[in-house]
């Protein structure tokens, strides 16, 4: 699997030096929806913190796909695989899929996972014979912008689907209609980025309904952008019917919405990244469905503030204290046994090159702060760990983007590996625990590693997805529900 890691200096460069259009980070970070704006956001949100503006274009990456099981649950949703060729054979199918790679400088890609993840559904439609009209962003871009355009994506999608796949310069109009007129079967047009029309965000319904008019029935595959209500991933269901999930979409909500709703027992949460303040929606949600929750990452700090110790200089966020206070006493109440690490490793500046040191979590002297977990808690951790069928894991321990801080995160990465192979269920929910994932090669042995930061997040949160929602429900017989059974 490609990694999209970077040396800790360049990322740090490249948070901080957000105007820096030199950055091929930073541009990577854009391509892939990582707008300066949204790093302004967190910086704001911490008081310009460095140790906040660090993670946000490492949300930008995403992970492997394969062909789902039955939806399980309650968002369960009629699937592409509910079609056959009498569905398909010769019909124009429109399918939105989150094509949202980050592009290099020369407008390469340099992280092709979300197109990999794409391509089984599309494979699906080809052998039975349909004519495949792919819709996707790119970026955020304000009206159309040729740097975000999605003609360096054609390569890699005709490489890996094996045919030449054909691209149109636009998304609707007269000339993407006479280039769907002249698709034979088994044949796929790439539309332009959809958001070059600002009509596609503000999901206008005359937008929608002129997307729809290119297709005969729609298939929504685009998990990353599932949390959006967009015309193409929410309104277009409006004007075209069957609108189905496609496989990855399928898979993606089977893990988060089904394996975590109904976990094999017992299911650990594992729990990190920088701010509480950001997780708050996960840990309530999950305290409803785990059995063991383990702590890491940023927001422990004011975990131990809130239980009276001293963090020295670590990330703390002082108006969530009482809301920590509330999560511990609701973790005791529910019967989750709350893990919070018993030892960290210390730093006396938010550097790669810091002078560090492993203490007690009691005992952090004035002046330095946490920046991952200590031995003892991996260890307390694994064996935690140890006794579960399930694990869902959002966010990293440390600050793994410094090799030195990276310890933390990639024992629990490791952990799960190990695990995985043992046949626990093992669940990647989307943001950098997929880049620490990466980062250890071990990706390909999860059961799952999500496709979406912010869609994973919401899901994880007990949120209903739009552009899940939007989609016909799946046949339900007896008790079971799902595909042809
Ligand atoms: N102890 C810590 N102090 C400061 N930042 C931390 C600490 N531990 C982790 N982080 C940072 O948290 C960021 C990830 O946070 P977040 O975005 O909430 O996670 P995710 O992307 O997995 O959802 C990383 O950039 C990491 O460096
Ligand atoms: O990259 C994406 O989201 P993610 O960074 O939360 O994984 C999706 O393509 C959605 O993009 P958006 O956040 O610009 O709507």
């Amino acid at each position: 699997m490609a990694s999209t890691a970077a040396s800790p200096a360049a990322l740090v460069a490249a948070r901080r030096a957000a105007s820096s259009a030199a950055s091929p980070l930073r541009r990577a970070g854009l391509a892939a929806g990582c707008q300066p704006a949204r790093s302004l956001a967190f910086a704001a949100g911490g008081g310009a913190d460095p140790r906040l503006a660090i993670h946000v274009a490492s949300r930008c990456r995403a992970a492997s796909s394969a062909r789902g099981t039955r939806a399980v649950a309650t968002m369960a949703k009629k699937s592409v695989g509910d079609l056959g060729p009498a569905d398909l054979e010769g019909k124009r199918v429109l399918v939105r899929a989150d094509l949202n790679v980050p592009l290099d400088d020369s407008q390469n890609i340099t992280d092709d996972t979300r197109i990999r993840a794409a391509i089984p559904t599309i494979k699906y439609l080809l052998s039975n014979g349909a004519k495949v009209i792919l819709t996707s962003h790119l970026g955020r871009p304000k009206g159309v912008t040729p740097k975000f355009s999605l003609a360096p994506l054609v390569p890699r999608l005709s490489e890996l689907l094996g045919i030449q796949v054909q691209k149109a310069d636009d998304v609707i109009g007269p000339e993407v209609e006479k280039l769907v007129a002249a698709l034979p079967n088994g044949a796929v047009l790439l539309l332009e980025n959809v958001r070059f029309y600002k009509e596609e965000e503000k999901n206008e319904p005359e937008f929608a309904k002129k997307l729809a008019a290119l297709a005969d029935l729609y298939v929504n595959d685009a998990f990353g952008t599932a949390h959006r209500a967009h015309a193409s991933t929410e309104g277009v269901t409006n004007f075209l019917k069957p609108s189905v999930a496609g496989f990855l979409l399928q898979k993606e909500l089977d893990y988060l919405d089904g394996a975590v709703s109904n976990p094999k027992r017992p299911f650990a949460a594992i729990v990190g990244g920088s701010k509480v303040s950001s997780k708050i929606g996960v840990i309530e949600s999950l305290l409803e469905k785990c059995d063991i929750l383990l702590l890491g990452g940023g927001m422990i700090f004011t975990f131990y503030k809130a239980q009276g110790l001293s963090v020295g200089s670590s990330l703390v966020e002082e108006d969530k204290l009482e809301l920590a206070t509330s999560l511990l006493a609701k973790a005791k109440e529910k019967g989750v046994s709350l893990l919070l690490p018993s030892d960290v490793v210390i730093a006396d500046k938010f550097a790669p090159d810091a002078n560090s040191q492993t203490v007690a979590a009691s005992a952090i002297p004035d002046g330095w702060m946490g920046l991952d977990i200590g031995p003892d808690s991996v260890a307390t951790f694994n064996a935690a760990l140890e006794t579960t069928q399930t694990i869902i894991w959002n966010g990293p321990m440390g600050v793994f983007e410094f090799d030195k801080f990276a310890v933390g995160t990639e024992a629990v990465a490791k952990k799960l590996a190990e695990l995985s192979k043992k046949g626990v269920t093992t669940i990647i929910g989307g943001g950098d625990s997929v880049a620490a994932v990466e980062k250890v090669g071990v990706a390909d042995v999860m059961s799952h590693i999500s496709t979406g930061g912010g869609a994973s997040l919401e899901l994880l949160e007990g949120k209903q997805l739009p552009g899940v929602v939007a989609l016909d429900e799946a046949v339900t017989v007896g008790s079971v529900t799902g595909s042809k059974l």
